[in-house]
């Protein structure tokens, strides 16, 4: 069942007299692709940093319900949005550590729940059970995610000697490796060839339907957003132009006007 996973409530979010994301407010459900489109600097990912902890929003609300109760994002410290909040992101900008394994990569994302089990690293300098149990669990989803992505035969491979396309599916296994609720997700479909568009759309989709999170996406590549989205916001400097489904967008007035920069009527009457 689809129910309310993240809500936006007001958000805005000034650089001096610029209002990057001005009274925003929109909802996100689980099991399902929400995708935030607008043209260049139109706010997307400075949303994408308010809801991750990047920044705290001047005015607003950022509320991620979980089964236990809501969280509220804006109060609490970037890393917790992670770990006790559950958001999971990647970058516009490929952010892994290129020089360790493809596997490490992932084994790295889940030092949390790795610290947790060494008692803050005594129990894992002691070699005790509990430890090597939560170790062994560690990489059996470090493998599970690259199996998924289908890098499992790169596993040894330096990250940063992968292909672009693959670093791109190799940042979002890290990310689901922390177990997230929420993921949000920068540009995935950035350089990549239109066969890799593909194969992401699959990768998403099956991330929604098998493992029933949200997912929140930032996308200029359309074949990506009307693919797969199931609810498309739409952003034009900083405020919330349309929403609705992606056949809804694709024939709303406002937002051809604002992708094809179309001259309104003001302009026409000069
Ligand atoms: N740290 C900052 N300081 C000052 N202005 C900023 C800062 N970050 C973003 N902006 C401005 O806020 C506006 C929104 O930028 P943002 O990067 O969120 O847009 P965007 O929709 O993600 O754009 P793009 O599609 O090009 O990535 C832009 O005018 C940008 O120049």
């Amino acid at each position: 069942m689809r129910s309310k996973l993240l809500e936006v409530e007001h958000v805005t979010m000034r650089f001096g007299g610029l209002f990057a994301v001005n009274d925003l407010s929109f909802s996100a459900a689980n099991r399902s692709i929400t995708a935030i489109i607008g043209p260049n600097g139109a706010g997307k990912t400075t949303l994408f940093n308010c809801i991750t902890g990047f920044y705290k929003p001047q005015i607003g609300r950022l509320t991620l319900h979980h089964d236990d109760g809501p969280v509220l994002l804006e109060r609490l410290d970037d890393y917790d949005i992670a770990k006790k909040a559950r958001v999971g992101r990647t970058f516009q900008n490929i952010r892994l550590f290129a020089r360790m394994s493809v596997l490490e990569n992932l084994i790295v994302a889940q030092h949390n729940t790795l610290m947790r089990a060494s008692a803050l690293s005594l129990a894992g300098l002691l070699g005790l059970a509990r430890y090597g149990k939560a170790e062994k669990l560690a990489v059996d989803k470090a493998r599970y995610w690259l199996n998924k992505v289908d890098l499992l035969d790169h596993a040894d491979a330096d990250a940063g000697s992968l292909p672009y396309g693959s670093q791109r599916r190799l940042e979002i296994a890290r990310a689901m490796c922390t177990d997230p609720l929420l993921l949000c997700l920068d540009e995935p479909a950035a350089g990549l060839n239109p066969r890799e568009s593909l194969e992401l759309n699959t990768l998403l989709t099956g991330i929604r339907d098998e493992h029933g999170i949200g997912l929140l996406l930032i996308e200029h590549d359309m074949s990506v957003v009307m693919g797969i989205s199931d609810w498309v916001v739409v952003l034009d400097y900083g405020r919330k132009i349309a929403e609705g489904t992606p056949v809804e967008i694709r024939n709303d007035p406002a937002v051809i006007r604002a992708y094809l920069g179309e001259a309104d009527d003001e302009d026409e009457d000069r």
